[in-house]
């Protein structure tokens, strides 16, 4: 994890890149503004760089950068060598609604500009706005952009860079997991937290333990069962019941 020293901040950055309207201001405020997803079709497009500090818990401390749809690397006010410095994971979200050519060419051309700044950054491809497609046509299209993306830094001598690949949406539970598994990378404390929750459940009859943080539904661990879907989202709907109740009641 890098942490920006210049700045005294040591919070690992999140940078959310990707073209225009492929939905970048819409993941953060779904994940951590509880906006519905409904209402990010009014969301004006972002001009500027937003920054924003999440920290709701001492393990849930990072900063996500929002960025305009078109950045331009060679604009000499855009140090992106100062921001990629600073960076723990970047995220680029491709519209998988829309033809993806731009969107894997850009990706090839931030991906290898950060690469050579830090390559300790973790590279998170989202393949998004998958609600509108069929299980099989998620599925080959991951199978396409995975193939693509890896060919294109094959080309450049690049296949040592890692990507990974989630499939998500704002309309379902999906962005929550992506976005939970991209935070599990900044914590260095993963490995701890994953043995108490074995532990844990070794020692009760509980079947699948979440450590969440409640305030955005990202879990930041589990136990090293594998993680099915269906209980991540009942827990995601449990946790809903409880505020709503606190809001009530607290
Ligand atoms: N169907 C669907 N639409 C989505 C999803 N996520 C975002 N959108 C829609 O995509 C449009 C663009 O979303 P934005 O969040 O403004 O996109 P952006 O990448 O921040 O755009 P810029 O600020 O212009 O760079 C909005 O109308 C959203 O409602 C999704 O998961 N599924």
């Amino acid at each position: 994890m890098t942490f920006d020293s210049l700045n005294g901040d040591v919070k690992p950055r999140i940078l959310l890149m990707g073209l225009r309207r492929s939905g970048k201001s819409s993941i953060q405020k779904v994940v951590f503004h509880k906006m519905s997803p409904n209402e990010t079709l009014f969301l004006e497009s972002t001009n500027k760089i937003c920054r924003e500090d999440v920290s709701s818990s001492s393990f849930v401390s990072f900063q996500i950068w929002d960025f305009p749809g078109q950045i331009d690397f060679f604009d000499p006010t855009f140090d992106y060598e100062m921001i990629f410095r600073g960076t723990g994971a970047l995220i680029f979200v491709i519209d998988s609604q829309d033809d993806y050519v731009e969107a894997l060419s850009r990706l090839h051309l931030t991906v290898t500009r950060a690469y050579k700044v830090n390559p300790d950054i973790h590279f998170e491809v989202f393949i998004h706005k998958v609600d509108g497609l069929s299980d099989d046509h998620k599925i080959e299209k991951q199978r396409d952009i995975h193939k693509r993306a890896n060919d294109d830094l094959a080309d450049t001598g690049l296949e040592r860079i890692h990507l990974s690949f989630y499939l998500t949406s704002i309309y379902d539970h999906s962005i929550f997991e992506a976005f939970s598994k991209v935070v599990q990378k900044l914590i260095p404390q993963l490995p701890t937290l994953e043995n108490l929750l074995n532990i844990f459940i070794s020692n009760s009859s509980i079947e699948k333990a979440f450590l969440f943080d409640v305030v955005s539904k990202i879990y930041i661990a589990t136990d090293s069962s594998p993680v099915d879907m269906q209980t991540y989202e009942l827990c995601c709907d449990m946790i809903d019941v409880v505020i709503d109740i606190s809001c009530i009641y607290g």
